[in-house]
């Protein structure tokens, strides 16, 4: 397949994933396809698996199983084949976007049995502390979410550091260092991307 890498983002939840992406879209107009966060999903029933996908039709995708995958639009839910799942990030591809996956580290660990080929970089923040910090001023959590968020980012903390499963892991204490990390490991891509539009 012809086109930039897809890029996956991971990372514990208030890490500053999404902060780092509006960067991204906001400098680099029409380079990537569309974004994927896993907070659109909150009514699947098995929140282990999944990619969330939000673009021009927001939707969410569990990633049940290797093979299978839920969408679920708000109201209305179908099983997909991980084939139909590629072309849609092929598509993106297709169109010299890149196209990011914004997905939990089972999806980490799921999308790595694809040959979709992605860069695999991992958002985290300096500490717990001020994980929590940030979750708190975000204000957007109970107290009992927040305790759930805190809980699986000790867990992410964890696993990102396993060697090999990420091509960078960014520290994210400083947002104009840790924007200025992601931006060179995606350099090659926005390049071939930009490139390719101006052809
Ligand atoms: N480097 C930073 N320094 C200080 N605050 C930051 C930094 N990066 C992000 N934040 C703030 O931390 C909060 C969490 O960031 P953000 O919402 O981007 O996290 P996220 O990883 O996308 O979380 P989620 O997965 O829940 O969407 C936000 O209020 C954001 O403004």
């Amino acid at each position: 397949m012809t086109g930039p890498r897809p890029v996956v983002l991971s990372g514990p939840s208030g890490a500053g994933k999404s902060t780092l992406l509006k960067k991204l879209l906001k400098d680099y107009e029409n380079v990537f396809g569309f974004s994927v966060s896993r907070d659109c999903l909150t009514s699947v029933a098995s929140p282990d698996y999944y990619l969330c996908w939000q673009a021009v039709n927001p939707c969410s995708i569990l990633l049940q199983h290797p093979l299978v995958l839920l969408i679920q639009h708000t109201s209305t839910s179908r099983l997909i084949q991980l084939g139909e799942f590629k072309a849609a990030i092929q598509a993106v591809q297709a169109q010299n976007q890149i196209c990011i996956l914004d997905v939990d580290m089972q999806g980490v660990k799921n999308i790595k049995k694809t040959d979709l080929n992605p860069i695999y970089i991992s958002v985290q923040p300096p500490s717990i502390d001020v994980l929590e910090k940030r979750l708190r001023d975000r204000q957007t959590e109970t107290e009992d979410s927040l305790q759930k968020r805190l809980h699986a980012a000790r867990v992410d903390m964890e696993l990102s550091k396993e060697p090999g499963l990420f091509d960078l892991v960014i520290v994210n204490n400083d947002l104009e260092e840790a924007y200025s990390e992601l931006k060179s490991v995606l350099a090659d891509e926005i390049q071939k991307a930009q490139g390719s539009k101006k052809s």
